[in-house]
Protein backbone atom coordinates (compact mmCIF):
# COMPACT_ATOMS: atom_id res chain seq x y z
CA UNK A 1 0.00 0.00 0.00
CA UNK A 2 1.33 3.77 -0.84
CA UNK A 3 0.27 6.18 1.68
CA UNK A 4 -2.18 5.14 3.96
CA UNK A 5 -4.14 6.27 6.21
CA UNK A 6 -4.77 3.46 8.54
CA UNK A 7 -2.39 2.13 11.05
CA UNK A 8 -0.40 -0.99 9.72
CA UNK A 9 -2.07 -4.05 10.79
CA UNK A 10 -6.08 -2.61 9.54
CA UNK A 11 -3.93 -1.58 6.37
CA UNK A 12 -2.46 -5.11 6.47
CA UNK A 13 -5.87 -6.58 6.80
CA UNK A 14 -6.89 -4.60 3.83
CA UNK A 15 -4.73 -6.02 1.71
CA UNK A 16 -5.22 -9.50 2.42
CA UNK A 17 -9.14 -8.93 2.02
CA UNK A 18 -8.97 -7.25 -1.50
CA UNK A 19 -7.87 -9.38 -5.15
CA UNK A 20 -5.84 -8.10 -7.40
CA UNK A 21 -3.17 -10.32 -7.67
CA UNK A 22 -1.48 -10.29 -11.36
CA UNK A 23 1.42 -11.21 -12.98
CA UNK A 24 1.57 -8.93 -15.29
CA UNK A 25 0.94 -5.82 -13.53
CA UNK A 26 3.36 -7.20 -10.96
CA UNK A 27 6.04 -7.69 -13.59
CA UNK A 28 5.49 -3.77 -14.75
CA UNK A 29 5.89 -3.10 -11.43
CA UNK A 30 9.42 -4.72 -10.81
CA UNK A 31 10.50 -3.53 -14.29
CA UNK A 32 9.67 0.10 -13.42
CA UNK A 33 11.33 0.08 -10.09
CA UNK A 34 14.36 -1.31 -12.29
CA UNK A 35 14.33 1.04 -15.09
CA UNK A 36 12.76 4.63 -13.52
CA UNK A 37 14.48 4.63 -10.17
CA UNK A 38 13.04 7.02 -7.49
CA UNK A 39 10.58 7.98 -9.95
CA UNK A 40 8.51 4.20 -9.60
CA UNK A 41 7.00 6.10 -6.43
CA UNK A 42 4.66 7.90 -9.23
CA UNK A 43 3.09 4.26 -9.92
CA UNK A 44 -0.25 4.20 -8.14
CA UNK A 45 -0.84 1.30 -6.16
CA UNK A 46 -1.91 -1.99 -6.52
CA UNK A 47 -5.15 -1.03 -4.47
CA UNK A 48 -5.70 1.87 -6.13
CA UNK A 49 -5.58 0.12 -9.58
CA UNK A 50 -7.70 -2.64 -8.39
CA UNK A 51 -10.63 0.61 -7.94
CA UNK A 52 -10.04 1.57 -11.16
CA UNK A 53 -11.07 -1.62 -12.81
CA UNK A 54 -13.81 -1.83 -11.16
CA UNK A 55 -15.20 1.76 -10.99
CA UNK A 56 -14.81 1.63 -14.94
CA UNK A 57 -16.79 -1.48 -14.88
CA UNK A 58 -19.53 -0.58 -12.56
CA UNK A 59 -19.85 2.15 -14.52
CA UNK A 60 -20.16 0.56 -17.56
CA UNK A 61 -17.63 3.67 -19.15
CA UNK A 62 -16.92 2.97 -22.73
CA UNK A 63 -14.80 6.38 -23.16
CA UNK A 64 -12.30 7.04 -20.93
CA UNK A 65 -9.59 9.17 -20.36
CA UNK A 66 -6.15 8.71 -18.34
CA UNK A 67 -3.89 12.42 -18.12
CA UNK A 68 -0.49 10.67 -16.94
CA UNK A 69 0.69 7.18 -18.11
CA UNK A 70 4.01 6.77 -17.00
CA UNK A 71 4.72 3.13 -17.62
CA UNK A 72 0.90 1.88 -17.86
CA UNK A 73 0.20 0.47 -14.31
CA UNK A 74 -3.05 3.07 -13.87
CA UNK A 75 -4.21 2.58 -17.79
CA UNK A 76 -4.34 -1.22 -18.00
CA UNK A 77 -6.34 -1.33 -14.89
CA UNK A 78 -8.85 1.08 -16.58
CA UNK A 79 -8.73 -0.85 -19.77
CA UNK A 80 -9.07 -4.19 -17.98
CA UNK A 81 -12.59 -2.45 -16.45
CA UNK A 82 -13.99 -1.73 -20.01
CA UNK A 83 -16.69 -3.52 -21.74
CA UNK A 84 -16.23 -4.58 -25.40
CA UNK A 85 -16.11 -1.70 -27.88
CA UNK A 86 -14.66 0.51 -25.07
CA UNK A 87 -11.59 2.95 -25.47
CA UNK A 88 -8.96 4.20 -23.66
CA UNK A 89 -7.63 7.84 -24.08
CA UNK A 90 -4.61 8.03 -22.89
CA UNK A 91 -1.83 11.63 -22.33
CA UNK A 92 1.82 11.55 -21.37
CA UNK A 93 4.37 13.90 -22.16
CA UNK A 94 7.29 10.72 -22.20
CA UNK A 95 8.24 8.62 -24.89
CA UNK A 96 10.12 6.80 -23.07
CA UNK A 97 7.94 6.03 -20.15
CA UNK A 98 5.19 4.99 -22.39
CA UNK A 99 7.42 2.85 -24.27
CA UNK A 100 7.38 -0.10 -21.51
CA UNK A 101 3.31 1.04 -21.25
CA UNK A 102 2.99 0.32 -24.48
CA UNK A 103 4.76 -3.02 -24.36
CA UNK A 104 3.11 -3.98 -20.68
CA UNK A 105 -0.27 -3.72 -23.02
CA UNK A 106 0.22 -5.88 -25.52
CA UNK A 107 1.16 -8.80 -22.24
CA UNK A 108 -2.04 -7.81 -20.84
CA UNK A 109 -3.87 -8.39 -24.14
CA UNK A 110 -5.74 -4.78 -23.98
CA UNK A 111 -3.10 -2.56 -26.80
CA UNK A 112 -6.10 -2.73 -28.83
CA UNK A 113 -8.52 -0.64 -26.87
CA UNK A 114 -5.85 2.07 -26.15
CA UNK A 115 -4.84 5.54 -28.28
CA UNK A 116 -2.16 7.19 -26.66
CA UNK A 117 -1.14 10.72 -27.58
CA UNK A 118 2.12 12.24 -26.70
CA UNK A 119 2.68 15.94 -25.64
CA UNK A 120 1.19 18.51 -23.04
CA UNK A 121 -2.05 17.25 -21.80
CA UNK A 122 -3.61 20.52 -22.34
CA UNK A 123 -3.01 20.94 -25.68
CA UNK A 124 -3.76 17.95 -27.17
CA UNK A 125 -6.89 16.84 -24.43
CA UNK A 126 -7.98 19.76 -27.31
CA UNK A 127 -7.69 16.78 -30.50
CA UNK A 128 -10.01 14.82 -28.74
CA UNK A 129 -12.85 14.44 -31.33
CA UNK A 130 -15.85 16.70 -30.73
CA UNK A 131 -18.53 14.10 -30.70
CA UNK A 132 -16.98 11.93 -28.16
CA UNK A 133 -18.81 12.01 -25.07
CA UNK A 134 -16.17 11.06 -21.72
CA UNK A 135 -17.21 8.97 -19.56
CA UNK A 136 -15.10 8.46 -16.82
CA UNK A 137 -11.38 10.47 -16.51
CA UNK A 138 -7.98 9.80 -14.32
CA UNK A 139 -5.99 12.66 -13.92
CA UNK A 140 -2.76 11.93 -12.53
CA UNK A 141 0.17 14.09 -14.12
CA UNK A 142 1.70 17.44 -13.08
CA UNK A 143 -0.36 19.09 -10.36
CA UNK A 144 0.02 22.81 -11.60
CA UNK A 145 -2.63 21.25 -14.45
CA UNK A 146 -4.83 19.96 -12.64
CA UNK A 147 -7.27 22.77 -12.89
CA UNK A 148 -7.02 22.97 -17.05
CA UNK A 149 -7.24 19.26 -17.56
CA UNK A 150 -10.58 19.24 -14.86
CA UNK A 151 -12.03 22.13 -16.62
CA UNK A 152 -10.97 21.30 -20.16
CA UNK A 153 -12.68 17.28 -19.36
CA UNK A 154 -15.75 18.53 -17.21
CA UNK A 155 -17.78 19.78 -20.51
CA UNK A 156 -16.79 16.69 -22.37
CA UNK A 157 -19.06 14.61 -19.35
CA UNK A 158 -22.19 13.53 -19.79
CA UNK A 159 -24.33 13.82 -16.40
CA UNK A 160 -23.41 11.27 -14.65
CA UNK A 161 -19.93 11.29 -15.50
CA UNK A 162 -17.12 11.05 -13.94
CA UNK A 163 -13.17 12.37 -13.01
CA UNK A 164 -10.89 10.51 -10.71
CA UNK A 165 -8.07 12.87 -9.88
CA UNK A 166 -4.70 11.48 -7.76
CA UNK A 167 -3.08 12.79 -4.67
CA UNK A 168 -5.66 14.88 -3.68
CA UNK A 169 -3.97 14.68 0.16
CA UNK A 170 -0.79 15.13 -1.28
CA UNK A 171 0.67 12.83 2.06
CA UNK A 172 -2.10 14.35 4.53
CA UNK A 173 0.07 17.89 3.80
CA UNK A 174 -3.17 19.95 2.77
CA UNK A 175 -4.21 19.57 6.06
CA UNK A 176 -1.40 20.24 7.97
CA UNK A 177 -1.80 24.14 8.40
CA UNK A 178 1.94 24.52 8.97
CA UNK A 179 2.76 23.35 5.68
CA UNK A 180 2.83 26.07 2.78
CA UNK A 181 4.72 24.45 0.35
CA UNK A 182 4.37 25.13 -3.45
CA UNK A 183 2.67 21.63 -4.43
CA UNK A 184 0.46 21.72 -1.00
CA UNK A 185 -1.06 25.06 -1.94
CA UNK A 186 -1.87 23.74 -5.52
CA UNK A 187 -3.28 20.73 -4.47
CA UNK A 188 -5.59 22.53 -1.28
CA UNK A 189 -6.39 25.68 -4.31
CA UNK A 190 -7.62 22.39 -6.33
CA UNK A 191 -9.39 20.26 -3.77
CA UNK A 192 -11.51 24.31 -2.95
CA UNK A 193 -12.40 24.46 -6.53
CA UNK A 194 -13.86 21.26 -7.00
CA UNK A 195 -15.81 21.55 -3.24
CA UNK A 196 -16.97 24.62 -4.33
CA UNK A 197 -18.19 24.32 -8.33
CA UNK A 198 -21.78 23.21 -8.09
CA UNK A 199 -21.60 21.37 -11.76
CA UNK A 200 -20.45 18.62 -9.77
CA UNK A 201 -20.73 16.28 -6.59
CA UNK A 202 -17.52 14.69 -5.17
CA UNK A 203 -15.98 12.25 -2.40
CA UNK A 204 -12.89 12.66 -1.29
CA UNK A 205 -11.45 8.91 -1.08
CA UNK A 206 -8.22 7.96 1.46
CA UNK A 207 -7.45 5.64 -1.48
CA UNK A 208 -3.33 5.16 -1.01
CA UNK A 209 -2.28 9.58 -1.53
CA UNK A 210 -6.09 10.39 -1.71
CA UNK A 211 -8.14 10.02 -4.92
CA UNK A 212 -11.22 12.75 -5.29
CA UNK A 213 -14.19 10.87 -7.29
CA UNK A 214 -15.95 13.90 -8.87
CA UNK A 215 -19.62 12.94 -10.49
CA UNK A 216 -21.08 16.07 -13.37
CA UNK A 217 -24.61 16.62 -12.42
C1 LIG B 1 2.27 10.26 -11.50
S1 LIG B 1 2.82 9.81 -13.10
C2 LIG B 1 1.49 8.84 -13.70
C3 LIG B 1 1.46 7.46 -13.08
C4 LIG B 1 0.55 6.50 -13.80
N1 LIG B 1 -0.85 6.91 -13.69
C5 LIG B 1 0.74 5.08 -13.32
O1 LIG B 1 -0.20 4.45 -12.85
O2 LIG B 1 1.87 4.57 -13.38
C6 LIG B 1 2.68 11.33 -13.95
C7 LIG B 1 2.89 11.27 -15.45
O3 LIG B 1 2.47 12.54 -15.98
C8 LIG B 1 3.28 12.83 -17.08
N2 LIG B 1 3.23 14.28 -17.32
C9 LIG B 1 3.86 15.27 -16.64
N3 LIG B 1 3.57 16.46 -17.16
C10 LIG B 1 2.71 16.24 -18.19
C11 LIG B 1 2.05 17.08 -19.12
N4 LIG B 1 2.21 18.40 -19.09
N5 LIG B 1 1.25 16.51 -20.05
C12 LIG B 1 1.08 15.16 -20.08
N6 LIG B 1 1.70 14.32 -19.22
C13 LIG B 1 2.50 14.85 -18.29
C14 LIG B 1 4.66 12.31 -16.71
O4 LIG B 1 5.43 12.05 -17.87
C15 LIG B 1 4.32 11.05 -15.91
O5 LIG B 1 4.42 9.92 -16.73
Amino acid sequence: MKATYLDSAVGQYLLAHSTWSDDVLDALAVETREFTGDSARMQISPDQGRFLTMITQVSRARNVVEVGTFTGYSSICLARGLGSGGRLHCFDVSEEWTAIARRYWDKAGIADRIELKIGPAAERLKELPAQLAVDLAFIDADKVSYPVYYETLLPRLAPGGLILVDNTLWSGHVADPTNDDETTQLMREFNDMVMNDDRVDSIMLPIADGLTMIRKH
